[in-house]
């Protein structure tokens, strides 16, 4: 597809990519760059490109497709660096899990003479560094654009073909909206689940012996989302600070009704609200089975909670 692809940033997202480019035989030449040696160093021994830079401008030289992959905050600084030496006509994406500071950031050092498509894999783990990366993170998965106005259609339908063919489902999305969006099903779950693990860390009459000892799934579904990268949560906690707000206020509210149902023993308003939410957990599940069923078959696939 491409002769030569530039990865700034190789950690999860960005050693995943490397993985399904040369799986799918994706571009001729894959060049990596990052800012620290040590994992510089860790990429070229796992084999992940072709070349190896700490510079990324170094690195994006004669490329038609550059990723950046860094924590939102640093978007902003490798866009400055590596704008002299973006090729005339090249596309410029990322992956980052903020969408209008990224564009904010990034956006006015890109030259008119390369397509700058702001991009977000909704695919994940709680791992980061170039080991924790596979090739089948994408596969199933949503890929949104936040397209700028007058994008090139035909640089948006390469750039469409790439997540495709990386195993991908497509959507396009207003910067504000993903924001808005994303602050609620991938922002807001973060938080609550740092917030709940520190709770539990700090708690003087249950040990931290106790909590590990006797933590059920429920508390240890939440571990999991609140060992993801600090760096990377600092970075979106900061860089979507006013729709995660907005998400945090009406949680809130809401956790404040849910306490009053408690202390007043109003058992109709609790299994009201429990029974709401069940049916999103079964919507999701129906529309995932849409998703990742093949079309033979169908019936034999049919997920056991679906049939029920
Ligand atoms: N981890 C996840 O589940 C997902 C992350 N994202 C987004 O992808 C981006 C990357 O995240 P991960 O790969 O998970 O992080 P990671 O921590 O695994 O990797 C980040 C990489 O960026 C490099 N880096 C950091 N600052 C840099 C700078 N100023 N210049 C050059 N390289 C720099 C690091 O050395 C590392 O190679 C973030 O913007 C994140 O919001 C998007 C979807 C899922
Ligand atoms: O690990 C998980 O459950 C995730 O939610 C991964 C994730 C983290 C950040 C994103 O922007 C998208 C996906």
């Amino acid at each position: 597809m491409f002769e030569k692809i530039a990865l700034v940033g190789i950690g999860l997202i960005g050693s995943s990519l490397a993985r399904v480019i040369a799986r799918e035989k994706l571009a001729r030449h894959v060049s990596i760059s990052t800012r620290s040696p040590q994992t510089l160093a860790r990429a070229q021994e796992l084999g992940l490109g072709h070349s190896y830079s700490t510079s990324a401008a170094e690195a994006v030289k004669d490329a038609d497709l550059v990723i950046v992959s860094v924590p939102v905050g640093s978007s902003g600084a490798v866009a400055e660096e590596i704008a002299p030496a973006l090729k005339s006509g090249a596309i410029v994406t990322d992956v980052g899990s903020t969408k209008g500071s990224v564009i904010a950031q990034m956006s006015p050092h890109m030259p008119a003479h390369v397509h700058f498509i702001p991009g977000h894999p909704l695919a994940g783990t709680e791992k980061s560094g170039p080991d924790a990366g596979f090739a089948d993170l994408f596969q199933n998965r949503w890929c949104i654009f936040t397209p700028l106005p007058g994008t090139d259609p035909a640089a948006l339908a390469k750039l469409s073909e790439f997540w495709l063919r990386c195993g991908s489902n497509i959507d396009t999305m207003d910067p504000d909206h993903h924001d808005m969006v994303l602050a609620i099903v991938s922002h807001l779950p973060h938080i609550i689940a740092y917030n709940i693990v520190g709770t539990a860390d700090d708690l003087q009459t249950v040990t931290k012996s106790e909590v590990i000892k006797y933590s059920a799934s429920g508390f240890r579904d939440f571990t999991r989302l609140a060992a993801s990268d600090p760096t990377m949560w600092r970075d979106v906690c900061l860089h979507n600070k006013d729709a995660i707000l907005e998400m945090l206020a009406r949680f809130s509210e809401d956790l404040a009704s849910l306490q009053r149902a408690i202390r007043w023993g109003d058992g109709e308003k609790l299994f009201d609200m429990f029974t709401r939410t069940r049916a999103v957990r079964r919507s999701i599940i129906d529309a995932g089975q849409e998703i990742d069923a093949p079309d033979f078959g169908r019936q034999a696939m049919v997920h056991p909670e679906k049939q029920a």
